[in-house]
Formats: C-alpha cells, sequence, structure tokens
C-alpha cells in the first residue's frame, strides 16, 4: 500500500526499495521511516481546504486563490485571518505554484473588514491586564498578528496578481497593496475606508500604497477623506496596471498573465519578486549587494544554460519544479 501510494515519486521509491529489504534491522527500519516522513511532507500535493478561500488551479503551476464568502461580500471575519496566512505560507512551498491569481466570488471583491462578526475585535481587546502599558503591548501584538496575514502574500515569492471587481473596500485595499500586480474590470471602485470608522488603516495601505502609484499627496487625500475611486482613476495613479471589461475577461486575463509567468524560469522569476520587495525596502547599494550574495547562489541554476539555449533555438524551454 505504502509503495502504491508513493509509486509516482522517484525519491520515494529510493527510499522504500531498502526500506523494504531492511528486514529485521529496526534501526535502520526506524531511521528510514524518519526520512521518509520528512520527504513525504515536502514533496506531498499540499491541501487547501478552506472556509473562507477557494483554491483551484487554472492552468499548469498556476493557482487562483478566490476569497469565498460572497453573500458577505467577502468580509474578513476571524477565520479569514488565519487561512489568508496559512494558503499563503502553503502556496510559498508548493512546487506545483508558480504564480497566484486572487480574486473574490459573488458580486464583489471584498467589503473589507467583517464588522458584525468581532472576534478580531473582541480578541484584540481580550486583555485583561488593568495597566495600560501592558494592554497595549498585547494589542499590538495582535494587530501584527493580522498584519502577518497579509505580508505572507509578499513574503510569497511567487507573484501574485489581484483580480479586483466590483468593490475593493477598508482591508481589501490592504490586501491588494500587497500584491505584486492588479488588474480590475470596469466596474471596480476602491475606498480607503478606514477613517471613516474611526481607525488608522493598520494593515498595509499606509506603507504600500504610495510607493505603489508615487503620488503622496492623492494617496493623502484618498487615506484622509475616505473617497471612493474608480477603475479609470485607478489605472491613472498606478494602482491597476490594466481595466478588462468585465469580471470573465479579468480573470481570463489574470490567469493569462500567470501562464506567463509560470512558463519562465522559478529560480528567476522567485529571485526577482524577492529582490524587489528587498529593494524597494533598502538604499540602492544595500539592494545591490543583497542582489550580489542572492545571485551568487543562484548564477549556478541549470535554468541559465536552459534558458539561454532554448532561445539560441527558438524553443520553448521547460523548467524543473524548484
Ligand atoms: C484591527 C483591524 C484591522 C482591519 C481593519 C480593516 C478595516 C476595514 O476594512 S474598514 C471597511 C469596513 N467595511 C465597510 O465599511 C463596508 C460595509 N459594507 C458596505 O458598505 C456594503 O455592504 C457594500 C457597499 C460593500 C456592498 O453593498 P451591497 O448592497 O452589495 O451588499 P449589502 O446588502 O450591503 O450586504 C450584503 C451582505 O453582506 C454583509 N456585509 C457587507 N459588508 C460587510 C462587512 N464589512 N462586514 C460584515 N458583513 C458585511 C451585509 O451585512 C449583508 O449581509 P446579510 O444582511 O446577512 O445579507
Amino acid at each position: 500500500m505504502l509503495k502504491n501510494l508513493v509509486s509516482n515519486s522517484k525519491q520515494m521509491q529510493q527510499l522504500i526499495v531498502p526500506l523494504i529489504s531492511t528486514g529485521r534491522d529496526h534501526k535502520q527500519f526506524f531511521k528510514r521511516i524518519l526520512i521518509l516522513k520528512r520527504t513525504m511532507s515536502s514533496t506531498a500535493t499540499p491541501s487547501y481546504d478552506f472556509q473562507t478561500l477557494k483554491v483551484t488551479s487554472p492552468a499548469e503551476f498556476v493557482k487562483q486563490v478566490e476569497l469565498n464568502r460572497p453573500d458577505k461580500r467577502n468580509a474578513m471575519n476571524t477565520a479569514f485571518w488565519k487561512e489568508v496566512l496559512s494558503c499563503f505560507n502553503t502556496l510559498t512551498n508548493d512546487q506545483d505554484c508558480r504564480a497566484v491569481v486572487l480574486s473574490g466570488a459573488g458580486k464583489l471583491f471584498t467589503a473589507g473588514l467583517d464588522l458584525y462578526e468581532n472576534e478580531v475585535f473582541k480578541k484584540l481587546m481580550a486583555s485583561e491586564s488593568s495597566d495600560s502599558s501592558r494592554k497595549a503591548f498585547q494589542i499590538g501584538q495582535g494587530v501584527r498578528e493580522l498584519q502577518e496575514s497579509f505580508n505572507a502574500i509578499e513574503k510569497c515569492p511567487k507573484p501574485v496578481i489581484a483580480a479586483i471587481h466590483g468593490g475593493c473596500v477598508g482591508g481589501g485595499v490592504d490586501m491588494i497593496s500587497a500584491c505584486d500586480i492588479r488588474f480590475c474590470s470596469q466596474d471596480a471602485w476602491f475606498q480607503i475606508k478606514e477613517v471613516d470608522i474611526g481607525l488608522a488603516a493598520d494593515l498595509g495601505t499606509l506603507q504600500r500604497f504610495p510607493k505603489i502609484i508615487g503620488n503622496d499627496g492623492l494617496f493623502r487625500e484618498l487615506a484622509y477623506t475616505c473617497r471612493k475611486f474608480h477603475s479609470d482613476e485607478a489605472k491613472s495613479m498606478g494602482l491597476v496596471s490594466r481595466i478588462l471589461p468585465d469580471k470573465a475577461s479579468l480573470i481570463d486575463a489574470a490567469v493569462e498573465l500567470a501562464k506567463q509567468i509560470a512558463e519562465k524560469s522559478p529560480v528567476a522569476v522567485q529571485g526577482t519578486k524577492v529582490n524587489v520587495v528587498y529593494s524597494r525596502d533598502h538604499g540602492v547599494y544595500q539592494g545591490l549587494d543583497y542582489m550580489a550574495t542572492w545571485n551568487s547562489a543562484m548564477l549556478q541554476s541549470e535554468d541559465i544554460p536552459k534558458a539561454v539555449g532554448a532561445s539560441m533555438q527558438k524553443q520553448k524551454p521547460v523548467f524543473s519544479k524548484l
């Protein structure tokens, strides 16, 4: 049975054959079982079983993550924060994923923080300490945990393309700001809504959005006033790079782009994302130094001769899993 379970994996077979032949050597047997367990956990198809997200594979090496509470306009409830973190950490280690499309099910992308399911706030405010500083430390830790959910999108080395239709409110803007590329449909609108509910946006909008659009004054106007802006303005400020006529063509375009990215060397694409993010947050010389260190390893990749050879022969290279 064990053999059938893993028969598609050469690496597994190399481990199993000696396992069977170890006979009564128990020490050897358990040692191999341990290695096998470790190998299985790193190569097994990961599970994407979530309540608030639906994960599909629309093309080879492409995953689509869909926010999936359409009846509640994909509002972000307690389960959502944990699931986004888990989903993007899993995608990070999924060898069958080289690019991700992030979209929303139903009428719109997301209505942001779930304003009725208040577990998030309850948990944040749950500190029993009467000392304000201790309470503040605990609340701060809670906010940091929420931030990690969207940080996981940026930390995932696979490019993430947000495909936004309908509305994208509050936490939704935090979320798409952590993505690599944003496309939207003509009907899309956006709102940095936090000030309207009495708080400063704390999950990445203030840090990432102004760097995306490169227009500090416009960003501050949108953040201070919560003014709704629509697809055309989003494109003209550089928040989205493409507008598609409707949701169907939006998803098609995002998946097509993800497919193009997924055909490239994963070593090169993921190295590019990691270094783009690093360079955004560091000086030019620090960025260059990081790049040199990175490429001291990655220039040894088999993908380079493969890509160069294919290019010279006008062929499409096929890269092995990372
Ligand atoms: C430390 C915390 C860090 C995070 C901070 C994040 C902050 C934010 O995200 S601020 C933004 C909060 N969101 C909002 O203010 C949006 C509120 N919703 C709306 O304005 C409208 O629903 C919307 C314009 C998005 C859509 O309107 P539409 O007519 O299409 O739908 P509705 O009939 O209003 O709603 C349908 C059902 O969805 C439920 N719902 C909508 N938004 C939320 C939400 N944010 N939280 C919880 N539930 C939401 C709505 O109640 C309806 O449910 P039901 O009555 O059961 O049918």
